[in-house]
């Protein structure tokens, strides 16, 4: 049996990276998912807005929705100041195995948390298992039609608080319309696109970013 993407992205790691070295652990997968194999990472041209976005809010709590082979996972964490901390969800437990390796290999294990589980079992399990006030930033990444039904479960389990960023990943491509549509019309929400191209390619893509102003006013309802 041959072997699957996400072992060949570790493989092209451990081959290619510096052991503790975030950056090129992510240049590594850049590399190789640009000359050898495509793969859903945010990339290296939606990675740069990703970390302005992370320099600038400077968070201290960060949860991200879909692992997949840990690299925004990496590419994040790195930014992070000393404190702070990120959870990161993955359901596929092969996956989730090669996220740890790499994450171990970037040397962040201390940083990063990776619950193996579904988004929708553990949002509301975070609170009581990882005392967990409320989190800074939420990275969307994961199936494109759980965006919404985890954004709206993240305000129920009041997990955001005024301020909080949800940065979204893929809102052109493959597209999340009603993701888009709720975050950009909802009095919830101060939202704003960032246009981009899909990772190693040219087709157009983008990242929606969303600051979440409190449960106030006419959304209440
Ligand atoms: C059930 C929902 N909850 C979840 N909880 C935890 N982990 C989840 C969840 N969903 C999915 N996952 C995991 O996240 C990952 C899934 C990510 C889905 N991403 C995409 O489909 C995606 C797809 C593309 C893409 C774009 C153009 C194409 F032609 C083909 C693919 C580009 C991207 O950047 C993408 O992020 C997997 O590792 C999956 O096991
Ligand atoms: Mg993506």
């Amino acid at each position: 049996t041959g072997s699957t993407r996400p072992q060949r992205i570790l493989r092209a790691v451990q081959k290619n990276s510096t052991r503790g070295s975030p950056c090129s652990v992510v240049n590594a997968i850049d590399d190789y998912c640009k000359h050898k194999e495509w793969a859903m990472n945010v990339g290296d041209e939606k990675g740069i807005i990703v970390d302005d976005v992370v320099l600038e809010l400077k968070p201290i709590t960060v949860l991200e929705l879909g692992t997949y082979c840990a690299y925004s996972t990496v590419r994040i964490a790195n930014l992070l100041p000393p404190e702070a901390k990120l959870i990161t969800l993955e359901f596929n437990a092969e996956s989730a195995a090669i996220a740890r390796e790499i994450i171990t290999w970037a040397g962040l294990e201390e940083k990063i948390q990776l619950i193996i589980g579904a988004s929708g079992d553990w949002i509301p399990r975070l609170k009581e298992e990882f005392g967990i006030e409320t989190f800074d930033l939420v990275f969307l990444d994961h199936w494109k039609d759980r965006y919404l039904p985890d954004t709206k479960l993240l305000e129920k389990c009041g997990l955001l608080k005024p301020g909080a960023v949800l940065l979204a990943d893929n809102v052109i491509c493959p597209g999340t319309p009603d993701y888009l549509d709720y975050v950009r019309n909802s009095p919830r929400y101060k939202s704003k696109f960032y246009r981009s191209h899909l990772e190693y390619t040219q087709e157009e893509d983008g990242l929606e970013h969303s600051v979440f102003l409190g449960m106030a006013g006419r959304g209440a309802e």
